[in-house]
């Protein structure tokens, strides 16, 4: 599936719990008893797999078992490769699991806000910051993505290589600053954020895998994640700062909720430092997947021209009426563009967030086992979409299977781009809205073609792995 990888033997496949007779009655097992993936070694445990064949190591995971051991050296955690499984974590037997070790590893990095934080607090912040994020919201924003999107590309040279993800990263930054802060952010601090949030989206990605030791390491690596860290501290302070100065009720943006809220128990307002913390949290969520997964996009409908002439077609259908608020309906709508909407599926389908982390914060039983309370667990939202129980030729870019008459539906709960239960992506329906409209904006003007010479990597710097190297040459429609 990833060429540069290569495989790794699965073990052994055990068939779905869900096709399981009621596991009530059998004995359930111990923790003990959870099959440990194979290739670990001393004192290492699978970090080596982690490192260099992460995204084999992953996919080879559901052959091991519905709940597989790895080690993050000699740490256990408990990967849930069964979506019947993964489902249960998220709802029903969800109040038995909090956030796990990815997320703790970053609170030293990103501090307390929505993407960490957990309880109480937790589900406060998340109430504020949902007022964000209704359908008025959103529709509101697209007709600006939609033009922002535009005025991007309006330099671009026919025949000129652009990187394309450096263009969706620096795109996504403007358009979740927007989200945050409408049009109050002081001059220069959007180009300022765009050069710190890579470096500190590699850490918030590669931290968490590694001992806590490593933060206190005088490495390079550390050194400039912390570094990118305090500034982004500092300018998040500024740019907060000029939004209660200019107009603390802003457009209905994120900050202007973060600054209305009052704490129920004591009507106090939010303490700048959680305010501050909150912004970073949805800086970082807003802009680490939507840029990934659009370069994506354009890569594989670089290399499959008849999928890129069918959106293409489809989008020249709607070009005509380019005022905004076509761009709205289209974007937002979801009969809208069935295409499109395939080729956005499909490329989330094939890249999607390597991993994510909770812990049980009580004795639960899952798929048969018996998890004592503090049991780190974990799920792959790559290795559930690249499953081949669930998706035939799981390796193909093919936006045909997503569109009304195709035999393939994928299974309940085996895609799951945007998590699930209450720690859900907030962000989900504005990234389906902005990704759409983005891919209107370029479809309207450009097709983007890629060199013969091109060799693209998957760098795991970011949760959903980017194309690296990924030159797109732009051509004029
Ligand atoms: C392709 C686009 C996106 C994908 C695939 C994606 C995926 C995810 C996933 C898998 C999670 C973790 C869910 C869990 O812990 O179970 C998450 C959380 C989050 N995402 Fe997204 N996301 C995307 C876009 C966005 C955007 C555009 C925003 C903001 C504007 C955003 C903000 C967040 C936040 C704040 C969280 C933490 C939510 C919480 O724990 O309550 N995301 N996202």
């Amino acid at each position: 599936m990833h060429p540069a990888e290569p495989a790794i033997p699965s073990a052994q496949w055990w068939g779905s719990p869900a096709a399981w007779p009621d596991v009530k009655g059998w004995r359930v097992h111990t923790i003990e008893d959870v099959p440990t993936a194979p290739g670990a070694l001393p004192g290492v445990g699978h970090l080596h797999l982690l490192a260099g064949r992460r995204l084999r190591f992953l996919e080879s995971l559901p052959g091991v078992g519905p709940l597989v051991r790895i080690r993050l050296g000699t740490a256990p955690v408990y990967v849930v490769t069964d979506p019947v499984l993964v489902h249960q974590v998220q709802s029903s037997k969800g109040r038995s699991f909090g956030r796990g070790k990815q997320f703790e590893r970053m609170i030293p990095l990103l501090g307390h806000g929505v993407i960490t934080s957990d309880g109480e607090l937790y589900h406060r912040q998340r109430r504020v910051i949902q007022k964000a994020f209704t359908p008025a919201h959103i529709e509101r924003h697209v007709a600006s993505i939609h033009r922002r999107t535009k005025e991007s590309c309006a330099d671009w040279k026919p025949g000129r290589p652009v990187d394309v993800l450096e263009v969706m990263k620096a795109l996504s930054v403007a358009v979740t600053a927007e989200t945050l802060f409408s049009n109050r952010l002081p001059e220069g601090v959007l180009a300022q954020l765009h050069r710190v949030l890579p470096v500190i989206e590699r850490a918030a990605v590669e931290r968490p895998m590694l001992p806590k030791v490593v933060d206190r390491l005088p490495l390079p690596y550390v050194r400039r994640g912390d570094e990118a860290m305090a500034r982004m501290r500092a300018l998040v302070d500024e740019a907060v700062a000029a939004c209660r100065e200019r107009s603390p009720e802003g457009g209905g943006d994120v900050v202007a909720h973060l600054l209305a809220a009052r704490d129920p128990d004591t009507g106090r307002p939010l303490a700048d430092d959680l305010i501050r913390d909150e912004v970073i949290a949805m800086l970082i969520g807003g802009v680490a997947n939507v840029p990934t997964t659009l370069s994506w996009a354009w890569y594989h409908l670089a290399l499959r021209p008849g999928a890129e002439r069918r959106m293409l077609a489809e989008i020249a259908g709607i070009a005509g009426t380019a005022e905004p608020g076509h761009a709205v309906t289209t974007s937002t709508d979801p009969r809208a563009l069935p295409y499109t909407r395939a080729v956005m599926y499909e490329a989330m389908r094939l890249h999607s967030v390597q991993l994510v982390t909770q812990r049980t914060t009580a004795a639960v039983e899952l798929g048969g086992f018996m998890l004592p309370s503090g049991t780190d667990t974990a799920y792959s939202q790559h290795s559930l979409h690249t499953d081949p129980r669930f998706c035939r030729r799981p390796e193909a870019f093919s936006p045909e299977r997503w569109l009304p008459g195709s035999d393939w539906k994928p299974p309940r709960h085996s895609f799951v781009p945007f998590g699930g239960g209450r720690f859900k992506c907030i962000g989900d329906n504005f990234a389906v809205a902005e990704m759409m409209a983005t891919l209107v904006a370029v479809g309207g003007s450009w097709r983007l073609t890629l060199r013969p010479d091109t060799r693209v990597r998957t760098s795991l710097r970011e949760p959903i792995p980017g194309p690296r190297g990924l030159m797109l040459v732009p051509e004029p429609i």
